[in-house]
């Protein structure tokens, strides 16, 4: 039988062994085995260790940081701790993230007892997140394509009599296979591409190759060179979309109706190419799934896609002198700023709701090659844990020219606790922007924003907070800019003074539904 030490020190060992290089801390006295054991581990060079008082924000940290390094691992002390974890292990699970949770436990004899801070913790997390419960070291970590729990059962002495040095290699993450582009689609019906989020390379390629409309969600990966469809989103409700037959699918697709309506309809084919995630069947009937695609020998007839670029560039200039004509700022040209901003290189992490919505109908055209990395929690499209996801995002992706994260005033305060870190931990470079409404605007373009129920909108939907940003950054000693016109917020956004800052824009709610009614009304 191993002590909670020899016990600790093998988990962290399997860790390093497995390829994990970042783990997250969050203190408590039954997981003080683990982290003496990750402290000795990070000493000697194998790890980079984190600290956070919130289990939930330490979870979205270690999130960010799997989603652009390799896989990290939160560890926690039992009870309660551990399910302020199932937010960032959901949107892991879904979004097909690998990261590991670390649960410290009681031994399983005081389980059911009473015993302090003792739960039921294995299978806490669900069928998504399969649990280890571990009372030996594993010999080795098995991992599928999303998040992995390991539940660590730690009897006393919790402290360790001497410091280790650990006798272990650094392992290699397991590679992802991506399967390489190898089917072959036949040409005829009229057919656009959907990149979803994390559809990667592949869409585009298809796009390219086929010469199709790419429909390419700003976090798909694969919104780059010449196929994209800016206001897709637009035109699927018009003619052209009407006129649609087949379309291949990539990604997780989760920005809009109109895409929805378009790959439930009877009279379109659907062929998917599938998404990372925990399931892998779609909301819609597929008529074929393959692995990756490739057109049949010959392009397309050139004409099918000249109509949508045709459209879209009239769409487009509209929509710009729309946006243009406005007296106010508004939330498109905040999300415009923020996509021109960013460098070759880049990385840019969305928050749910309206900015990654916004982004979409505005992101600047990108070169394929220039490695910009946008990203955006779109496993569950929570709003939580988005400023500790894009801190993660940035330290695990320390090449990044530039990092930026775009989110709206109730997702920020969601998770402003990111922002309570000491002062001896590694803050990235990052430039938070605040699209301040005082509230949520995306339920005023939703049914509930409808005249009806307008006198209990803010109530139940709206929630204004009237909380003041500035004091709010003041409070954690996080630099704070408020912006309120577009030379104003390019200005902050050029000129970044290094940690994590914030810059708030104030811009209107009260005129986001008619806002939003324009827009879609527009035709080519
Ligand atoms: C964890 C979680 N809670 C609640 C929601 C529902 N929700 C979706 S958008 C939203 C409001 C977001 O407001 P804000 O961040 O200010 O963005 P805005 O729409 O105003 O641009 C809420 C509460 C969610 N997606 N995730
Ligand atoms: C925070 C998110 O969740 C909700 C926001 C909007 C969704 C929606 O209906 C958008 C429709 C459209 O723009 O065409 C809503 C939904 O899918 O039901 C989400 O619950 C989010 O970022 O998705
Ligand atoms: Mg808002």
């Amino acid at each position: 039988m191993s002590t909670a030490t020899e016990l600790a020190r093998g988990v962290v060992s399997a860790l390093v062994a497995g390829g994990v290089a970042e783990v997250v801390l969050a203190p408590g006295s039954r997981n003080a085995p683990l982290a003496f054991a990750a402290h000795d581990a990070a000493e000697a060079g194998l790890l980079r260790l984190h600290t956070r008082i919130d289990e939930r924000t330490a979870a979205f940290l270690a999130l960010g940081l799997s989603r652009t390094g390799g896989p990290a691992a939160v560890v926690c002390t039992s009870g309660t701790a551990v399910a302020n974890l199932h937010p960032a292990l959901l949107e892991a699970a879904h979004a097909g993230v690998r990261m590991v949770a670390v649960t410290a436990d009681r031994p399983a004899r005081l389980r059911g007892t009473g015993a302090n801070q003792t739960t039921d913790q294995v299978g806490i997390f669900g069928p998504l997140v399969h649990t280890l419960d571990l009372d030996e070291t594993p010999a080795w970590l098995t991992w599928g394509g999303g998040p992995l729990h390991l539940n660590v059962q730690l009897d006393e002495p919790l402290v360790p009599e001497d410091r280790w040095t650990p006798d272990v290699e650094r392992g290699e993450p397991p590679q992802e296979i991506r399967p390489a582009i190898h089917e072959t689609i036949a040409l005829g019906p009229r057919t656009v591409v959907v990149a979803g989020d994390d559809a990667g390379p592949p869409a585009r390629v298809l796009a390219e190759q086929a010469g199709w409309p790419l429909l390419a969600e700003p976090t798909s990966g694969s919104r780059t060179g010449t196929h994209p469809i800016r206001s897709y989103r637009l035109l699927l409700d018009g003619d052209l979309g009407r006129r649609v037959e087949r379309v291949v699918v990539f990604g997780h697709p989760t920005l809009s109706r109109p895409v929805s309506r378009l790959l439930g309809r009877d009279d379109v084919t659907v062929l998917d190419a599938g998404a990372r995630g925990a399931w892998s069947d779609r909301p819609f009937a597929v008529a074929d799934r393959f692995l990756s695609g490739r057109p049949a020998a010959e392009p397309d007839d050139p004409a099918w896609l000249e109509e949508w670029r045709e459209a879209d560039r009239s769409v487009s200039q509209q929509l710009d002198r729309l946006l243009a004509a406005e007296p106010d700022l508004t939330p498109y040209e905040v999300a415009g700023a923020v996509s021109r901003a960013l460098p070759p290189e880049g990385l840019l992490v969305v928050g749910a709701s309206s900015p990654v919505r916004d982004l979409d109908l505005v992101v600047a055209p990108y070169a394929v090659g220039d490695r910009r990395k946008v990203i955006a929690n779109r496993g569950l499209s929570g709003i939580d844990g988005t400023v500790s996801t894009a801190i993660g995002a940035a330290l695990g992706r320390p090449r990044s020219s530039r990092c930026f994260a775009l989110m709206g005033d109730v997702t920020f305060l969601h998770d402003a606790g990111a922002l309570v870190l000491a002062p001896r931990e590694q803050r990235p470079d990052l430039t938070v922007v605040v699209v301040n409404d005082d509230g949520g605007s995306i339920f005023s373009m939703l049914e509930q924003g409808a005249e009806p129920y307008a006198d209990r909108f803010d109530t139940l939907f709206g929630t204004p907070h009237g909380v003041d940003l500035a004091a709010l950054c003041a409070a954690t000693r996080t630099p704070h800019w408020r912006v309120g016109s577009l030379p104003e917020l390019e200005q902050a956004l050029a000129s970044p003074n290094g940690g994590i800052e914030v810059v708030e824009v104030r811009v209107r709610r009260d005129n986001r539904r008619e806002l939003d009614r324009r827009i879609r009304a527009l035709r080519p």
